[in-house]
């Protein structure tokens, strides 16, 4: 048998047939909606008179437009409510399970994908959402979908695909201490650009991938997309097996132990071939930042605003614009450059380990005056197990606003914005113009590198942080 990706062997496994011309009906295993790009795919359905083909395998949550306030509910923020009820409504009509805000289960719907083990190795995933390759971090083939695509597969549990090429970027070496996937991710789309990845499905390999936990892995492929891939994947091995036990949906008993054996195959064999390979030396990672407005103006902390003298025609546009947007001089260090705002939140940095890494840094100290500093966990779950260890008061008795799950700051859906002009460090994925409101200005970092600019009142490295 010849040599094969894990990319391969996912996309294999789970076609009914093959159309021709590069192109599959696949077999779709979980469809996930929100309350976003829901509600349309169930109303089209609905409109259709054409019933869900297997309910069981739809899940809903709430997550875009819901207020993040303390004590909030569907209606806080009031432009959301319609989404939020015609979730609840579509979804219960429907059959679909949905987690409503203060369940278990309710958040971010790619964290609490995983962490209910409704995803799983092996499984192909889809959502009308450009991060669910989120998922891909436990060894899942998960996509994002336009709404067309959600409701063939509400019909007819799959859908029409072509096979994208396939890429692999191995990490080699492991990352220094202090340096996170988040700061891995920065790093590579920093290098590769936001384009390298379109056509392709990416696998993440190499020391460094395989030295991290499963949420980080999370993280890493969080940011496929924004290569341009909209699928990143990473083999599962005795880490993802480990984390995924007991987990909710996860199988039980021996049925677990079967799964966990037919997960451990889950790898590309020695002598695939892929499409397009890339290397990236992780031991030379260090914390990185966004300058611009693209997650592809990423450097190293210690690095200079880029000089758009040194680019010509449209690239130099591109940089002066960005500049400009984000009011910010050439030549100078990223660091030392103030901050009105901190985000610590969204599907890319969200997780219990993404909190209990920021509560470290920010543990006994303030938040310098003048900045806002927010936690969103990304579920009621992460919400609640921070809040048993301690995580929450960490965060509140230095200053920051701890808030209820969802997505809120990350695209601002939700009314939550930064102010124009203002300038914010956020964990999310996109800095694009307005993204956190109109005019709001935009550094993608780590949650701990967030947490430092929120003690320091402006953007710093955190190793270095007194
Ligand atoms: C609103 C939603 C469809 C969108 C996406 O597809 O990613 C959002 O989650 C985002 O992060 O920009
Ligand atoms: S947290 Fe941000 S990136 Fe993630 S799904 Fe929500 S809006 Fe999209």
């Amino acid at each position: 048998m010849t040599a094969q990706t894990l990319f391969d062997k996912l996309w294999d496994s789970h076609v009914v047939r093959d159309l021709g011309d590069g192109w599959a009906l696949l077999h779709i295993d979980r469809h996930l909606l929100h309350d976003l790009s829901g509600p349309p795919a169930l109303a089209d359905l609905a409109s259709r008179e054409l019933p869900l083909h297997d309910p069981s395998l739809v899940f809903a949550t709430l997550d875009h437009t819901v207020s993040s306030r303390p004590g909030r509910d569907g209606t806080t923020y009031v432009p959301g409510a319609k989404l939020c009820s015609q979730l609840r409504d579509r979804s219960q009509a429907a059959g679909v399970r949905l987690f409503d805000l203060g369940q278990p289960g309710q958040g971010i719907v790619h964290v609490m994908g995983p962490e209910l083990g409704i995803v799983l190795p092996g499984l192909t995933v889809i959502c009308g959402d450009s991060h669910t390759c989120t998922n891909g971090g436990l060894g899942a083939l998960a996509f994002g979908v336009g709404s067309s695509e959600s409701t063939h597969a509400l019909a007819t549990q799959t859908l029409r695909q072509r096979k994208p090429r396939r890429m692999r970027i191995r990490c080699a070496n492991r990352l220094p201490a202090g340096v996170s996937a988040k700061d891995l991710a920065l790093h590579i789309i920093g290098r590769l650009g936001t384009a390298a990845g379109v056509g392709y499905a990416i696998e993440f390999a190499g020391s460094a991938v395989e030295a991290l936990d499963v949420e980080s892995r999370l993280t890493l492929c969080n940011l496929t997309v924004e290569l341009g891939a909209r699928c990143g994947i990473i083999a599962p091995d005795e880490v993802t097996v480990q984390w995924l036990r007991g987990r909710p949906y996860a199988p039980t008993g021996k049925a677990f132990e079967v799964a966990a054996a037919h997960w451990g195959q889950l790898k590309t064999d020695a002598g695939a071939v892929f499409d397009h390979e890339e290397v990236i030396d992780a031991a030379t990672v260090v914390p990185t930042v966004t300058w611009g407005t693209s997650p592809e103006h990423a450097i190293p902390i210690d690095a200079t605003i880029p000089d758009p003298a040194a680019s010509q025609g449209s690239e130099h546009d591109a940089l002066v614009a960005a500049l400009n947007y984000m009011g910010l001089v050439p030549n100078t260090p990223i660091a030392g450059t103030p901050v009105d705002w901190v985000f610590i939140g969204s599907c890319a940095n969200s997780r219990l380990s993404d909190l209990r890494t920021a509560a470290e840094v920010v543990r006994g100290r303030r938040v310098a005056p003048g900045v806002k500093a927010w936690v969103v966990p990304g579920s009621e779950n992460v919400k609640r197990a921070a809040e048993r260890e301690g995580l929450r008061d960490v965060f509140v008795s230095a200053g920051f606003e701890w808030r209820e799950p969802g997505c809120s700051m990350c695209v601002a859906a939700n009314g939550e914005q930064v102010s124009p002009g203002q300038r914010s460090i956020s964990t999310s994925n996109r800095n694009f113009v307005g993204r956190q409101g109109p005019g709001a200005r935009t550094h993608l970092a780590s949650p701990a590198m967030a947490a430092a600019a929120a003690i320091a009142g402006c953007i710093t490295d955190v190793r270095t942080l007194t």
